[in-house]
């Protein structure tokens, strides 16, 4: 576990919508890559990182922290329509956005040529993947035709959910068993019972049951930090409590404060008091989130280690005939899809209205796209089954067939 020591701030700015851009640059280009990663590159917005300047109210507008909390997440419609942003506009920088993160729907052809011969692998992010993004982060429900294509598609293929929320209150909205679950952005994972040794000897590894008496592993790399979160949770919801619209929900390793429905004008107050309260914490550190800042611990774990160590534990990591597909929508997504590009392994898959730049090799525009990619690769899978029973059937149609046909000889 890396623990640092020195608190400094640390702050990931999401990237803009990229209207107003600058040329990014991309470079990778991986043998499963989709078609246009070797076009131009389109134009993209990343706010520059800033170090805090540590102070008074000020510290919060120079280090970056505003810009971010700007940029989390894209306007509301209503909004784009007051700032006089023609949807045309925003139609071809979504096109050409596209040319370096095409459909997966569009190109699902495709990834089935690459999953071929290989068993895959789902990861699914829970909000504005499966559910939408609402004012309300405890009405954030999935619908159940989702809920259905996620129970169908975790009967084809191992799948895991890979939330920022509690695992319990994930668990609750979606209501699923047969499925993984990680929470806390992967620092909570109840996960299969993992056979291979190195696994089998960490400490923050213990044998558990779910909820239906199966023997699982629980995987708890943070589980140190549980009163130091417990104590900043309850220090932010005081320090809030007067922002009208601010919101703290414990999310057992990380804390979330929401500022989705604060006025913007006081989005400095809880920038600065969020500041303040982490001040005194130099082992916890910020990351941003669609219009929510997120504490979490300054530990060396993410959704990218979460989906390596799912792979590890499914026995399916280092294996070339596993194809692990992550489905994700925000920057916190990013780390996992930075593990399966680098690594050349799979696909990840960023759910996105607005051009946004990311590791992600595919795109998908909501969650009910998300719905017909599930949907697609559940009747893919269908078929290839139709079609090896078929094929199994084969001996025996052609046995049947020899016996009719002596049958046949001897009537005739
Ligand atoms: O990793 P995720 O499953 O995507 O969780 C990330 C955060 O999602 C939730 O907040 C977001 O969705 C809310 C409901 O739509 C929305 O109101 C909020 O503005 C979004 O940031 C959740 O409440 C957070 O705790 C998660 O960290």
């Amino acid at each position: 576990m890396d623990l640092k020591s020195n608190y400094v701030a640390p702050v990931l700015t999401d990237p803009l919508p990229i209207n107003k851009s600058r040329l990014g640059s991309y470079s990778s280009l991986l043998p499963c890559s989709p078609p246009g990663m070797a076009l131009s590159p389109v134009l993209c917005l990343t706010i520059p990182r800033k170090k805090p300047i540590p102070g008074k109210l000020e510290d919060v507008r120079f280090s970056g922290w505003l810009d971010a909390m700007k940029s989390s997440s894209p306007p509301p419609k209503k909004l784009t329509k007051e700032l006089n942003i023609v949807s045309d506009d925003n139609d071809v920088a979504y096109g050409s956005w596209m040319l370096r993160y095409p459909s997966a729907l569009a190109s699902f052809e495709q990834i089935i040529i690459h999953a071929k011969d290989k068993r895959i692998a789902l990861f699914l992010d829970y909000d504005g993947t499966l559910s939408p993004i609402v004012d309300n982060p405890d009405c954030a429900f999935m619908s159940d035709a989702m809920r259905l294509a996620v129970r169908d598609v975790a009967e084809c293929f191992p799948t895991a959910i890979i939330s920022g929320r509690s695992r319990d209150k994930v668990y609750d909205f979606i209501g699923l068993t047969g499925l993984y679950y990680a929470g806390s952005h992967g620092m909570d994972i109840m996960g299969p019972v993992r056979h291979s040794v190195s696994v089998d000897d960490d400490p923050n590894c213990i044998r558990s049951t779910d909820e239906q008496g199966k023997e699982v592993n629980l995987f708890q790399p943070a589980s140190e930090f549980l009163p130091m979160i417990n104590e900043v949770f309850r220090s932010l919801v005081e320090n809030t409590k007067e922002i009208k619209g601010a919101k703290v929900e414990n999310n057992k390793f990380c804390v979330s404060v929401h500022y989705r429905n604060v006025d913007e004008k006081s989005w400095t107050t809880v920038a600065q008091c969020v500041h303040d309260i982490l001040k005194g914490y130099p082992r916890l550190r910020l990351t941003h989130g669609r219009k929510v800042l997120e504490v979490r611990p300054v530990i060396n774990w993410d959704k990218g280690k979460a989906v390596e160590f799912l792979l590890e534990s499914l026995g399916q990591s280092n294996c070339d005939d596993v194809l692990p597909i992550y489905i994700g929508d925000d920057r916190t997504d990013e780390d996992a899809f930075k593990v399966l590009r680098e690594g050349n392994r799979g696909y990840g898959i960023l759910v996105s209205s607005v051009p946004k730049d990311s590791k992600a090799f595919y795109s998908l525009r909501d969650p009910s796209e998300v719905m017909e990619f599930l949907n697609s690769l559940v009747r893919w899978k269908e078929s290839t089954w139709n079609k090896t029973m078929w094929l199994e059937q084969q001996p025996a149609l052609s046995k049947n067939r020899g016996v009719m046909d002596s049958v046949g000889t001897v009537l005739d």
